[in-house]
């Protein structure tokens, strides 16, 4: 699919009558999101580093007893900046460049947790369905190089990092995985969420390379608040999303790799609906570009063998837990999207519409036992 357009922001701004555009962003994102003043410095940094940086804030009403709650987040999305086909140290020494440059610029902006793309050291080669070369980008989640390299941005930039990576685990037999490592800003290994769910469709056959992850729905509690990490396909399935609310989780970031013509138009819709239901903030983060490969590979569906998966769409944005979005970064080029919120607004909505309370999780929960059973039997009421 071709690249297309710029953004769908930038073509509600172009189009719509500016008497009515404040109206339209209203309905579609809940309003027009506050925008940060961000440092020149930063702007200009990221203009001469080549990526969209753009910002926004989220309010919440001032209360007696807690003070706010302010936090930057920031969300990274970007190309592999070599060819599939370069030696797989160059490709991961390009993308640690590319980040650290972006990282710094997230930096000037007072980020105070990061998140980047899912397997954001590497190609998202899994559709090729081949093992060599791909499977040596995995490293440790605890000590590889890359998780050394978040160590030092995070202690550098005061910053907690969450790194989704291809994650070759050496205790248990060098299986790889799908996981995220939260890196304090301490500098320290907080621990790993690995994506519980595994795509089965169309090009994305990840299933050949590692299993649905067994870690569980882990709340990471930082200095700057309670974060988990729902990896990518995982945002279609809403009890994956309310497992890491009932742990607690009051930012949850959605790092992912998807292609316009599987997922665009559920793209807006799933970390908004997250962010609602759950009372959090959902980070949404997607890669960007058409990434190629040498060896032509089939979809399994009788069409012709190609060289590449798709464009993937970036739309990179973070939505509130009162249904408010930013508008999301390009459909087309690296950016940084720096966010301020104010955690205080989770308890806020919370206090206002209740589905915490009102969630009756005790009747859900027995009848999913019942459900899951070989020999369920369903409710169906017939004449
Ligand atoms: N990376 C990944 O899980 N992609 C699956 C496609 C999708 O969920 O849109």
């Amino acid at each position: 699919m071709a690249e297309g357009l710029e953004s769908v922001e930038s073509c509600l701004e172009q189009h719509i009558p500016p008497e009515d555009l404040a109206e339209v962003k209203r309905i579609l994102y809940g309003g027009e999101a506050r925008k940060l003043n961000l440092p020149s410095a930063a702007l200009s940094a990221a203009q001469e580093r080549e990526f969209e940086l753009q910002g926004y804030g989220f309010e919440a009403a001032s209360e007696q007893l807690r003070r706010p709650r302010i936090v930057r987040v920031g969300l990274v999305q970007n190309k592999i900046p070599l060819p599939t086909d370069t030696s797989v140290a160059s490709q991961v020494a390009a993308l640690h460049r590319r980040i650290e440059e972006i990282v710094e610029v997230a930096a000037m902006c007072g980020v105070n947790i990061v998140c980047f793309q899912e397997a954001w050291t590497m190609p998202f080669a899994f559709c090729t369905r081949e093992k060599l070369p791909w499977t040596e980008f995995a490293e440790s989640a605890e000590d590889g190089p890359t998780t050394k390299f978040c160590q030092e941005l995070a202690k550098k930039y005061n910053m907690v990092v969450v790194s989704p990576i291809l994650e070759r685990d050496e205790i248990h037999g060098g299986t790889l995985w799908n996981a995220a490592v939260v890196i304090s800003n301490s500098g320290a290994v907080l621990g790993k969420s690995r994506k519980n769910h595994i795509p089965r469709v169309g090009d994305f056959n990840e299933s050949t390379y590692y299993m649905e992850g067994n870690t569980g729905h882990p709340v990471f509690q930082t200095q700057f608040g309670a974060i988990a990490v729902n990896i990518c396909y995982g945002r279609h399935h809403p009890l994956n999303w309310l497992m890491f609310s009932i742990n607690g989780a009051e930012i949850i970031f959605n790092p992912s790799a998807t292609i316009g013509k599987l997922s665009e138009s559920l793209w807006p819709i799933e970390a908004r609906n997250a962010a609602i239901a759950n009372h959090c903030f959902t980070c949404a983060i997607n890669r960007v570009g058409t990434e190629y490969y040498k060896n032509a590979f089939t979809s399994g569906d009788g069409g012709k063998a190609h060289h590449d998966l798709g464009h993937f769409y970036g739309s990179s944005y973070v939505a509130a837990p009162d249904g408010s979005r930013t508008p999301g970064l390009s459909r087309t080029r690296d950016g940084l999207l720096v966010v301020e919120m104010d955690l205080n607004l989770c308890r806020q909505v919370s206090d206002k519409w209740n589905f915490k309370m009102t969630g009756r999780y005790e009747m859900y929960a027995e009848r999913l036992t019942e459900a899951v059973q070989p020999y369920f039997i369903p409710n169906i009421i017939k004449e």
